[in-house]
């Protein structure tokens, strides 16, 4: 038998970073290393030294390699997949100058709000860049830097996002891929590429950024020798520009080229993600036009608080995460991270219809719905902004791909079937953010097109009879109405005036 060739994907995400060891020629996982982040920021601020990233990179790839019983040699190629829109500012040798300000740091909501302003509103923002500018998104960290920490702003030599300054220390080159680019609001889904004025405005120069590789798949260089030696591979084998974890994910699930939003996915993990390929370029203000690795769209809607907002929950009462009910009267509205999606990034957590009867599991059960009723209800706008109609039966019926940690759990997935009334299909794969990398990897070190390695690995290993159907419940509209109408009477509070 011919030896295996490996390829190996990774997912540097908010709490972790995973790499899975992947039979290049069937998409096996053959295992995944794990290492943990370290997320530090009171109030506000979210940071984590890229250093850890790199650390934990090198750490999940020597425990995969451990446990799949292979050596480096069979190593062809390696992608990263990253959170999206960190801002990682670099001195002249690379080296960064302070910590990563991440995705889910507010204190660039001013900024935000500033940025949305100077433009002439949300709409010239979508126009441009395909995205509005909340605290999220990378331009309005970087001007952030610039008003609060302008000794290390002064001394940028380069700027990268998370997945672009690990794809830089493996091969030494300068690139990102259009998908992650798209979450800086410094590039244009609509001309593919930089957009100069927004640099301009911002004090940015071009040569402080990556190249935007055509695709996430692209083979942007080799292995250095230094990287080789930290990471136990061969120097030489193929790098991918890589992409952010959503649209790795994406890839992942061999979606692209599909119809407009007929594969919605809702990721579970410390952001609630929605999301869906599209070979139109999405137009609204309601929604995130993100591009797919590939350059094509990925609309796109994200809330701070998901998974670890609600087992924070579960920890202050003293619970297993599994050990919720329905949460009846009371409404918990988790926002601890101030929340996104709505734009509300200074609000905290809210809780309403506490009686004497009300049990500690109940209240977890309504962190669980209040978490998962503002992703869903996200769904429902981000359909809306692309043209369907939520309440349309055909719309409705679709399917959702329910993905990341939280796909794990149970009550996550039964809170999500009741809500939403909608059938789940939670993939036989729970890496998928990983083995979309593996697809960019293999795509890099072979050629192909990584959605198209993604479906047929999808297809050939056991991956598609190991996902898992589960048929519609009858909506729970009481909660939703109830959980709606808390949101949309506290909106203003919650801003936290
Ligand atoms: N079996 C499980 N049940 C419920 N939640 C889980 C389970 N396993 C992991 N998680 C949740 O998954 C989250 C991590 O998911 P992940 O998608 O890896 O996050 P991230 O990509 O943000 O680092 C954790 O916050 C944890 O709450
Ligand atoms: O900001 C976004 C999407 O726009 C987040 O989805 C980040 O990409 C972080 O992802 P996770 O660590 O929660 O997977």
């Amino acid at each position: 038998m011919p030896p295996r060739t490996v390829v190996i994907g990774v997912d540097s995400s908010t709490q972790s970073t995973k790499a899975a060891v992947t039979d290049a020629e069937t998409g096996e996982l053959l295992a995944v290393g794990r290492a943990p982040h370290v997320v530090t920021g009171e109030g506000g601020a979210r940071e984590t030294d890229p250093e850890i990233w790199w650390r934990a990179l090198c750490d999940a790839v020597a425990a995969g390699l451990k446990e799949s019983g292979l050596s480096g040699s069979s190593v062809t190629g390696i992608a990263v997949a990253g959170q999206q829109h960190g801002l990682v500012v670099l001195d002249g040798s690379g080296r960064p100058l302070r910590p990563a300000l991440l995705w889910n740091d507010t204190r660039s909501a001013p900024q935000a709000s500033a940025l949305v302003a100077e433009l002439g509103g949300p709409e010239a923002w979508t126009a441009r860049t395909g995205t509005v500018p909340v605290a999220s998104m990378t331009a309005t960290k970087w001007r952030w830097l610039r008003e609060n920490d302008p000794a290390n702003a002064e001394a940028t030599a380069a700027v990268r996002l998370p997945h672009d300054f690990l794809t830089e220390r493996l091969a030494g080159v300068a690139a990102t891929d259009p998908g992650d680019a798209s979450g800086t609001c410094w590039y244009s889904t609509e001309t593919g590429a930089y957009d100069p004025d927004l640099l301009d405005r911002l004090g940015l120069d071009a040569s402080m950024l990556p190249e935007v590789a055509a695709t996430g798949g692209t083979r942007i260089g080799s292995l250095t020798e230094s990287a080789a030696e930290a990471l136990g591979l061969p120097a030489g084998i193929a790098v991918a520009a890589g992409t952010g974890d959503n649209m790795s994910a994406a890839v992942g699930l061999g979606l692209g080229g599909a119809g407009l939003l007929d594969h919605p996915v809702l990721s579970l993990g410390t952001s609630g993600t929605v999301f869906a390929a599209s070979r139109t370029r999405p137009a609204s203000t309601a929604l995130s036009g993100f591009a797919a690795a590939d350059g094509t769209y990925l609309p796109l809607a994200c809330t701070l608080n998901c998974t670890l907002a609600v087992d924070k929950v579960a920890s202050l009462l003293g619970l297993h995460r599994d050990d919720a009910t329905p949460g009846g009267e009371a409404v918990l509205l988790p926002y601890l991270d101030g929340e996104r999606t709505p734009d509300l990034p200074t609000s905290a957590g809210l809780l309403t219809g506490l009686r004497h009867d009300t049990t500690p599991q109940q209240l977890l059960g309504a962190a669980y719905e209040g978490a998962a009723f503002t992703v869903l209800r996200a769904l429902d706008e981000l359909l809306r902004a692309c043209g369907l109609d939520p309440a349309d039966p055909e719309v409705a019926s679709r399917p959702l791909r329910l993905i990341g940690g939280g796909a794990q759990g149970r009550t996550w997935v039964e809170t999500v079937r009741r809500l939403s009334g909608r059938p789940l299909i939670v993939p036989g794969s729970g890496e998928l953010v990983a083995l979309g990398a593996a697809a960019l990897a293999a795509s890099a070190a072979g050629g192909g097109d990584p959605v198209a390695i993604a479906t047929r690995w999808n297809a050939r290993s056991d991956n598609a009879d190991a996902d898992a159907g589960l048929p519609p419940l009858e909506r729970d509209t009481e909660t939703w109405e109830r959980v709606g109408s808390v949101l949309d009477r506290a909106a203003q509070p919650l801003l936290g005036g």
